[in-house]
């Protein structure tokens, strides 16, 4: 950790390493704005500009521990996302036995590396690495790098993965943003109006969405289509810009499943609702041998 100490002292002086649990957090705190990003899993839990508010929701049971993915913040799902029995088959070719693969890929609860820092009086500036990016059932050779950019009034990250092998490479992924609410009753998603989505909770039909989403039940659906939503809740319209991304997965537990949940309590599901950028289902990503694909969300408010 003394090597991370001594590259964020010179590069990025807001930027302060601190034990959270058994995890080690970047604590960015910035003059005009905060953010706290784990290395596990690259997962940023925290930003706001200063006075505000966390722009992202984090579970008060959140569980600090080695190799368990937080609920909040945004975890990184990489290189499959969600159930990986229910990816494209060009996806499922590179995972040799997708009952036994963990849900969301494995990049969310490995260690990632500092690779540069950066802060003006501005913006703030983090690249983290992948240092190893194999796993037992998984079966390419992709690299993966991740890029956060805070200011005052934007938060961005970036997804790069290269395939470094010497064949086509599919892979899916998502940037799994869990947003607060103050109430999910009066929560809506503009942007997706006569877009079509799969239903995952009906047998993954495929619906064309009319008007704004909504929530009055368990929601779980992988929407196609680029356009940038605005996320209307009570308080605050949140602005989603995306780049390399064709598909978003809206999500809320709902009731019943809340009380499945790891670190989420029963009524939780009341003041957060996800909206995932992703290359999900048809829109997984296929990679020539040496190519990069770019996923990138930025988040703006009104
Ligand atoms: O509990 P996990 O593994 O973090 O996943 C949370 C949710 O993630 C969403 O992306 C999926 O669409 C849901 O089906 C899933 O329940």
């Amino acid at each position: 950790m003394s090597d991370i100490s001594t590259l964020l002292k010179t590069a990025a002086p807001s930027i302060s390493v601190n034990k959270r649990g058994e995890l080690d957090c970047l604590e960015v705190r910035h003059p005009a704005f905060s953010a706290d990003l784990l290395l596990q899993g690259a997962q940023l839990l925290h930003y706001a500009p200063a006075g505000e508010e966390s722009w992202l929701w984090l579970s008060d049971s959140v569980e600090y521990k080695q190799g368990t993915s937080l609920r909040g913040g945004i975890p990184l799902c990489w290189p499959w996302f969600g159930n990986a029995t229910m990816n494209p088959d060009a996806v499922k070719h590179h995972i040799a036995d997708a009952e036994q693969a963990p849900a969301h890929g494995f990049a969310r609860t490995r260690i990632w590396s500092l690779a540069e820092a950066y802060e003006d009086n501005d913006e703030v500036v983090i690249t983290l690495t992948l240092d190893d990016c194999q796993h037992p059932l998984w079966q390419a050779d992709l690299a993966v790098e991740a890029e956060f950019r805070f200011t005052a009034s934007s938060v961005s990250v970036v997804l790069a993965t290269t395939n470094k092998g010497e064949t086509a490479v599919s892979f899916s992924q998502a940037l799994h943003t869990y947003f607060p609410t103050s109430d999910i009753h009066n929560t809506r998603i503009s942007g997706f109006d006569g877009e079509s989505y799969l239903e995952t909770l009906e047998g993954w039909q495929r619906k064309t969405q009319q008007g704004d989403i909504s929530f009055g039940g368990e929601t779980d659906r992988i929407y196609f289509g680029e356009e940038t939503l605005s996320l209307i809740t009570p308080k605050h319209t949140t602005d989603l810009s995306c780049q390399g991304s064709h598909s978003a997965v809206v999500w809320n537990p709902w009731i019943e499943k809340s009380l499945r949940l790891s670190q989420f309590a029963a009524d939780d599901y009341q003041r957060m609702f996800c909206v995932e950028t992703a290359n999900a289902a048809d829109d997984a990503v296929t990679l020539a041998a040496g190519d990069e694909h770019v996923l990138c969300m930025l988040l703006t408010r009104r």
